[in-house]
């Protein structure tokens, strides 16, 4: 006797009986858009006229033999026989028509499979427009809220297309960090505070073989030295007395198989560096209150604000972990130093804080000529405060244009550079040099940075500025 469910060492005596598959068969055949019956050759046994209609079919007589993925390209059937497993609603595509479907395998008495009976349920999917719209919907958010939890389980929120810049300083930076993406090597990225060294980690680390790891950021300067070997390395069961007994994961440990990005790592005392030397050395770690030593396989990115030659001058910075970190070393300018990216920059900058805010602002051309002004100490995320207030002071619809950068500007007293104290008398050259590259970065923010305009305005071809770029970089 057939059964749709197995009947298994007779646990089930629940199966569906032949009788009841009688009555029920036509039942479903009647309400629904087609059936058909395949053996376990996936051979089709039995198809209703309606289905035959559906598909297109002359008779159904004409397919009964065939193999049914020769008749429905799409059927799932061949699963069912092959699982033995119903599939009780499937949306199939044929010829461009969807069609909601059910599979039921079909056992004999010893439950051993001898086929699979499919029933088309809708034809039409307009009736299940709301359901299926709702169902992409929440499919659509499921994805977006995967790939939002993959990014930050990752820890990183940048790629390299964050660095935003376009001047030939900024372009380099680039180049040299997709170089750093390429090569499972240290880097050391050195730049002043705001200039977007974390950025840069956490975008060579997203381009990196190391990408789907973990990017584990510490930063020196804010851990105080007591606990920074067990931020580093982590703790065992027990290492301290009182209320925390249980173990911590360190850095190191956290970070294995992907980056560990060490900010401020010129802050770093000399014990914890002879330590964070050893550990890069051999591959492993040492957690506080363990005699275990556990290998790790971290990529580091250092990053400084400090001049760390001149430490190591006055014994303050060990060479060999200088050396060590600094394999591949990326400076990445001051913003005073690439003011032609000031257009570029603060057009991104207003882009996300408007996304914050919901209000949109433009800058204009006198507008960026007044932040080129300034000497910008705290460089981009000082520029991001500005304009960011510059923004809230602004009447409605205003642009910002020099007026409005001006009123919120700190007052370039307290943004100039130090007087550079140089013997008056300079080489000829060098003095055409300099004003040469004045003139041009004035021309490149005048014209936004658009060099086809700033070439223009300068009198000379596109080529020779470009030319001039190269040797200024
Ligand atoms: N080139 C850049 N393009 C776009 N945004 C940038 C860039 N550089 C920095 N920023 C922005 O400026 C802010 C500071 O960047 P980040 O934290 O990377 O700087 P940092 O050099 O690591 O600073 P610090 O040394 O103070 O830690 C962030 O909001 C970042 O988004």
């Amino acid at each position: 006797m057939s059964q749709l469910f197995p009947n298994k060492n007779n646990k089930h005596k629940t199966g569906l009986t032949r009788e009841l598959i009688d009555a029920l068969v036509p039942l479903f055949e009647e309400a629904s858009a087609g059936a058909i019956a395949v053996d376990t050759e996936c051979r089709i046994t039995w198809l209703n006229q309606s289905y035959a209609q559906l598909l297109g079919l002359a008779d159904a007589e004409g397919a009964i033999g065939q193999e049914v993925g020769r008749v429905i390209p799409h059927t799932r059937m061949p699963e069912v026989i092959a699982t033995g497993k119903p599939l009780l609603l499937d949306i199939m595509e044929h010829q461009q028509q969807q069609l909601v479907v059910t599979r039921l395998p079909f056992y004999d008495e010893s439950g051993q499979i001898v086929g699979a009976v499919a029933f088309v349920l809708y034809d039409d999917l307009q009736p299940l427009t709301p359901l299926v719209s709702k169902f992409r919907r929440l499919h659509q958010d499921l994805a977006a809220a995967r790939k939002a939890l993959a990014s930050k389980s990752r820890g990183t929120r940048y790629n390299l297309t964050d660095f935003i810049g376009a001047s030939p300083a900024a372009l380099e930076v680039k180049r040299r960090a997709r170089l750093a993406s390429g090569r499972d090597v240290p880097v050391l990225l050195l730049g002043e505070t705001g200039t977007g060294k974390e950025v840069l980690a956490q975008a060579i680390h997203s381009a990196s073989a190391r990408a789907e790891k973990a990017f584990v950021g510490v930063n020196v300067a804010a851990v105080p030295e007591n606990l920074l070997e067990a931020e580093f390395f982590g703790v065992a069961p027990g290492a301290y007395t009182g209320a925390d007994r249980r173990s911590r994961d360190g850095k190191f440990q956290l970070a294995n198989g992907g980056t560990l990005f060490l900010d401020e790592v010129g802050d770093m005392p000399l014990p914890m560096q002879a330590k964070l030397l050893r550990a890069l050395q051999e591959g492993e770690v040492e957690a506080l209150g363990s005699n275990r030593v556990t290998p790790v396989d971290v990529r580091v990115i250092a990053a400084t604000s400090q001049n760390l030659e001149a430490m190591i001058a006055e014994g303050q910075f060990r060479s060999d972990l200088y050396y060590r970190l600094n394999v591949l070393e990326i400076c990445i300018p001051p913003l005073r130093e690439r003011v032609a990216d000031l257009g570029v920059v603060s057009e991104a900058l207003l882009g996300e804080i408007w996304d914050g805010h919901g209000r949109r602002r433009e800058i204009t051309d006198s507008g960026v000529a007044a932040l080129a002004s300034y000497h910008w100490p705290g460089n981009i995320r000082e520029l991001r405060n500005v304009l960011e207030r510059a923004m809230t002071m602004a009447e409605a619809d205003e642009l910002l244009d020099a007026d409005a950068i001006f009123r919120v500007l700190p007052s370039s007293a307290d943004s100039q550079p130090a007087p550079v104290t140089q013997a008056f008398t300079r080489p000829l050259a060098r003095v055409v040099a300099e004003a040469e590259a004045e003139a041009i970065e004035q021309a490149l923010v005048a014209c936004r940075g658009n060099r086809t305009r700033a070439a223009r305005l300068l009198g000379i071809s596109r080529s020779v500025l470009y030319e001039k770029l190269a040797k200024m970089s």
